[in-house]
């Protein structure tokens, strides 16, 4: 076999720059890939934090204008990872975020921004890069968009495109007077080419122009096809379901390993699960919660947007606390919740601990030392830390929904009983089923029997990349004989 060359086109990028699973899903994947014969190269913007992390940096081309200042096509590695970099000071050498200044206002010019890499993106496609022609690429959610507008709108040659959404809120739709700024003629903005509810769809172009649509999870997939989970392009979806599929993701299990992770204070592996007592004490002491190795205690690592229905979780926090639970929170956000869990901590101290914000120590010392990672998403396309909770021998207690659904067997009793369990489910979204869930799961973990079983299957079970990247390849290789290639 020989190897398939796959350019994916991103903005965030594992452990270079991160807001969210994005970037975790970018970053592991070309190892994953790897093992497949496929080859994948990441063109990422150079944020100050990529370019200081690049390493044998080359460069690649020089130009004087690149919407709107000077910019260079950068080579190197990271962490073992390809990539390019789009060196382009005017649009990323800023404080704050990839996204937003550091008071988390949206920089005014995203759509030039992520249109620049975009174009970027279809122009190395094309071969701007000398001994590189990719005969894929992978464009990741509305930054990426654009690549696959500019491929088709330029004509001639161009390799296969597939458009991978991670999450279908987030959709890049701007002003249509931007137009002629990113670079596109009056002939691409049809419901054909990049018009979306008469602005410009950056992830909609993608999803009309793309050879593929993958998202991340089967689930996901079916639910943006319906008018209550399409977002608005649910018709332009269904219009292409023979195209689309969804690929359930995995974690990195070199950086989610329990067994060898410097970040947590004792390790302890699927088959000795003694250490996981001293990462509870840990995290008790870290937090100040009460140092009680039989409390209940939960987790939750999260952003703290509507998605996740944390606001849910707070209105539940009561029914916690009676049942005699623990909460171990960390997460960033809407500044509102961010103060109401702010009130739970003060007025449950010892009980309830938020930490505001991110940090990535933490959130591997919550999945070792909680009892029960709690995930209780309105929507959630994949969903990350459930499946880290399982290979970290937390049990997860989730919303039955997108990812969620496929990736958690809930604890029914034929389900206990057989030993397939891996943890709770609920639904619907709604505060009084996470009540219930939460006692649900407060019984279980006083069933010491049932509860081991809930960790064991979860420890069983294969989180990693290996079969989700064998799916991958074959999507890529049935693309490219689909193309003549
Ligand atoms: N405050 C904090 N401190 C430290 N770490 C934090 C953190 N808040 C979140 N994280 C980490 O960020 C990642 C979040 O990934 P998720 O998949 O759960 O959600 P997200 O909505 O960002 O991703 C979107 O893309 C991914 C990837 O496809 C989909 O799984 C998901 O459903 C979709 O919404 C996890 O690795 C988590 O540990």
């Amino acid at each position: 076999m020989s190897r398939l060359e796959v350019l994916a086109v991103a903005s965030e990028v594992f452990p270079l720059v991160k807001t969210g699973g994005l970037a975790d899903v970018v970053g592991a994947l070309p190892k994953a890939l790897a093992r497949e014969e496929v080859r994948l190269r990441t063109l990422v913007p150079g944020y100050r934090p990529v370019l200081a992390g690049l390493e044998g940096r080359k460069v690649i081309r020089r130009f004087d204008d690149w919407f709107g200042g000077p910019a260079e096509l950068l080579s190197g590695e990271a962490d073992g990872l390809p990539l390019f970099v789009l060196d382009a000071p005017h649009l990323y050498d800023r404080d704050g975020g990839p996204y937003a200044d550091a008071q988390g206002r949206d920089f005014g010019d995203n759509a030039i921004r992520f249109a620049a890499l975009a174009r970027m993106g279809a122009n190395i496609a094309q071969g701007c890069a000398p001994r590189y022609r990719p005969a894929v690429v992978q464009t990741h959610d509305w930054q990426a968009g654009l690549t696959a507008a500019y491929l088709h709108f330029d004509g001639g040659p161009r390799p296969g495109v597939v458009c991978t959404i991670h999450n279908l809120a987030f959709q890049g739709q701007f002003d249509r007077a931007l137009l002629g700024r990113l670079g596109l003629g009056p002939e691409a903005f049809t419901p054909d080419g990049v018009e979306y509810y008469g602005d410009i769809g950056f992830l909609k172009a993608g999803v009309r122009l793309a050879d593929r649509i993958t998202t991340v999870s089967p689930t996901y997939a079916a639910e943006i096809c319906t008018p209550q989970g399409g977002m608005g392009m649910d018709g332009l979806l269904r219009g292409r379901a023979d195209r689309l599929s969804g690929i359930v993701n995995g974690v990195d299990t070199d950086v989610w390993d329990p067994a060898a992770d410097p970040l947590i204070a004792a390790p302890f592996s699927a088959t000795d699960l003694a250490g996981r007592a001293a990462d509870k004490a840990a995290l008790q002491e870290r937090l100040h919660l009460d140092c009680d190795p039989g409390a209940p205690l939960f987790g939750v690592v999260s952003r703290l947007s509507w998605q996740k229905g944390v606001d849910l979780l707070a209105q539940a926090l009561p029914t916690l606390i009676a049942h005699g639970g623990q909460l171990a929170l960390l997460g960033s956000g809407d500044a509102a919740l961010e103060g109401e869990l702010l009130h739970a901590a003060r007025t449950h101290p010892g009980r309830i601990a938020c930490v505001l914000g991110y940090d990535e120590a933490l959130a591997h010392q919550i999945q070792a030392g909680a009892d029960a990672i709690l995930v209780p998403s309105r929507f959630e396309p994949c969903g990350l830390t459930q499946l880290c909770a399982m290979r970290y021998g937390a049990v997860p207690v989730v919303a039955r929904v997108g990812g969620l659904a496929d990736t958690v067997i809930d604890a029914a009793p034929m389900a206990l009983a057989s030993g397939a369990a891996t943890g709770v489910q609920f639904a619907p979204v709604e505060v009084a089923a996470l009540e219930i869930a939460l006692r649900r799961t407060i019984a279980l973990y006083r069933d010491r029997p049932a509860w081991s079983r809930l960790q064991a299957q979860g420890l069983q079970t294969d989180v990693s990349w290996a079969r989700p990247a064998k799916l991958y390849a074959e999507l890529f290789a049935d693309l490219v004989r689909e193309r003549g290639g």
